[in-house]
């Protein structure tokens, strides 16, 4: 009897395989961090051949831990980073140019171009604004610089996909048969999706120039695409479930209904608030997007506060500081001080994304004084991920009827205390983390488990939701107040940088 689902998320900083029991809790993982290059300022990129490598890798270690085979798998469910662009080769599965990651800034002359100086003159047909951050620019921009691309790109010898679809062909047999397909979550983030139709748009691919050889066919997010192939570890079980990561978050926090809202806390942080069967369109800032659609029931729709860099501002302190040797240290170290002392961090390392859409900022430290020592600067960079999910949460409720009551929260940085704390004192309301902080990676597994009748039905998936912890506001107003403005101060400091 197969008594588990296998999901791969497939992230920005990591690649992670989790193997889920019925009652959705953890019975294996394996993860395995991927190099970051930064071959010029701005510019970001992965090598979509060692994602593939590690996802084989992590698959196997997750297999290992959970001490079972393949033969115990109803399904595997795939989630991805999204918007990072691959294209390759059909034959020989060979990408023709490092992935271009969605932080990547290098396609704002591109925008700029297609703009025409209106940077939402798509939106209405895609519910987003052009911008270096989804996949069309990423590809208008290879079409442009790898030689020879457009003439075999026409000519059907290359395929584009985001991660979804890199992984989900490789799994799938890559040039043996491979399946060349994305769902409509990852799809709604390239601006070639029509939001009502959720087909590729014939006037998005002419705006942008773009072959259609090139594109996947665009499936549900729960559904049989294909099985994995007879050289992987996987051999033969279906592959069932495929979501953008934070749609699937969404699903994994079971926010079914309409004004259900979570956040997740990755290298960026992003807010999803499900708006039902309805597209709604942000007076604010927000992006519209597909939530999720289920085989042949209507898509679910939502919108998204989209932020850049808040984990990733812990991994350059890291990486590129030297002021702590691992992500959590950052608490630690935020620790020693009591409060920022004044000091401020705007990461507007890709420029800045939900509410602001500002290419032109760039990171700024301020409010610097010689009392400030490394305490405050650790203070001030995970303060700066909660003041900016409180920017996008504000756009928010401007957006709706009803203020989001209480926050459900997710991702790799939800597990620092501080900041969940600190986001609860910053937004007055309660912060709920749940009992499984990999929401993600436990969305695909929902959807992949729905597919095969692994789980019966919706309901079903809510029942096994559990709380861990809530985090109760604790800040006087006025101290609130003060901090906000100290903030929105700083964020006007970044502006005109670029
Ligand atoms: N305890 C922690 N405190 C602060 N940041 C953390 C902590 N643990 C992980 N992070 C940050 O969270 C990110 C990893 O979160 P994760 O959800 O795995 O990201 P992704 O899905 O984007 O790969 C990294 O950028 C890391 O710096
Ligand atoms: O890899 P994550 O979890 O930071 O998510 C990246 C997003 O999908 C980008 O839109």
């Amino acid at each position: 009897m197969s008594e588990f689902i296998c999901a791969i998320d497939q992230g920005t900083t990591s690649s992670r395989a989790i193997i889920f029991d019925r009652t959705g809790r953890i019975r294996g993982t394996g993860q395995k961090e991927h190099a970051q290059h930064f071959p010029q300022p701005g510019w970001v990129e992965h090598d979509a051949a060692e994602i593939w490598r590690n996802v084989r890798e992590v698959v196997g270690i997750a297999l290992a831990d959970a001490e079972i085979t393949r033969h115990d798998l109803a399904a595997v469910g795939i989630t991805n980073q999204r918007e990072t662009t691959v294209v390759w080769d059909r034959a020989t599965g060979d990408p023709v140019h490092p992935a271009i990651v969605w932080q990547d800034t290098r396609t704002q002359e591109v925008v700029d171009r297609l703009a025409d100086g209106d940077v939402n003159r798509f939106r209405e047909r895609c519910g987003l604004p052009l911008s270096t951050y989804f996949s069309a620019p990423k590809l208008v921009w290879l079409l442009e610089n790898v030689e020879g691309m457009r003439a075999r790109a026409e000519a059907g010898e290359l395929a584009f996909g985001t991660i979804d679809s890199w992984v989900l062909w490789n799994l799938t047999g890559g040039p043996d048969g491979g399946v060349h397909a994305t769902d409509v979550t990852n799809a709604s983030r390239t601006m070639l999706m029509s939001l009502q139709t959720c087909e590729w748009d014939a006037s998005l691919l002419e705006s942008f120039g773009i072959p259609a050889a090139l594109l996947p066919e665009i499936r549900s997010s729960s559904e049989v695409y294909g099985k994995a192939a007879s050289n992987s570890l996987l051999r033969h079980t279906p592959v069932a479930g495929m979501l953008g990561d934070q749609q699937a978050a969404t699903f994994g926090q079971a926010a079914f209904a309409a004004g259900e809202a979570k956040n997740t806390y990755g290298t960026g942080a992003f807010l999803i608030v499900n708006t039902g069967e309805e597209v709604v369109r942000s007076e604010e800032g927000l992006l519209s997007t597909v939530a999720y659609r289920l085989g042949d029931a209507p898509p679910v729709y939502a919108l998204e506060g989209s932020v850049a860099v808040t984990g990733s501002l812990v991994q350059w302190l890291r990486d590129n500081l030297g002021i702590i040797s691992t992500a959590p240290e950052v608490e630690t170290l935020a620790r020693t001080v009591d409060s920022n002392g004044g000091c401020y961090i705007v990461p507007a390392f890709s420029g800045l994304f939900a509410p602001w859409w500002r290419p032109d900022a760039r990171g700024v430290i301020v409010g610097l004084t010689g009392f400030i020592h490394r305490g405050h600067i650790a203070r001030a960079a995970l303060e700066s991920t909660a003041y900016q999910v409180a920017d996008v949460v504000a756009a928010a409720n401007k957006d709706a009827e009803v203020p989001l009551r209480e926050l459900r929260v997710d991702g790799g940085m939800a597990a620092n205390d501080t900041l969940m704390q600190f986001q609860a004192d910053l937004l007055d309301v309660e912060v709920v983390r749940p009992a499984v902080l990999e929401t993600t990676a436990l969305g695909a597994a929902f959807a992949a488990g729905l597919a095969v009748g692994f789980w019966d039905d919706l309901d079903a998936l809510r029942a096994l939701w559990q709380e861990e912890r809530r985090f109760a506001p604790s800040m006087d107003a006025g101290e609130r107040e003060r901090l906000r403005a100290g903030w929105l101060r700083a964020v006007e400091h970044s502006f005109n940088l670029a």
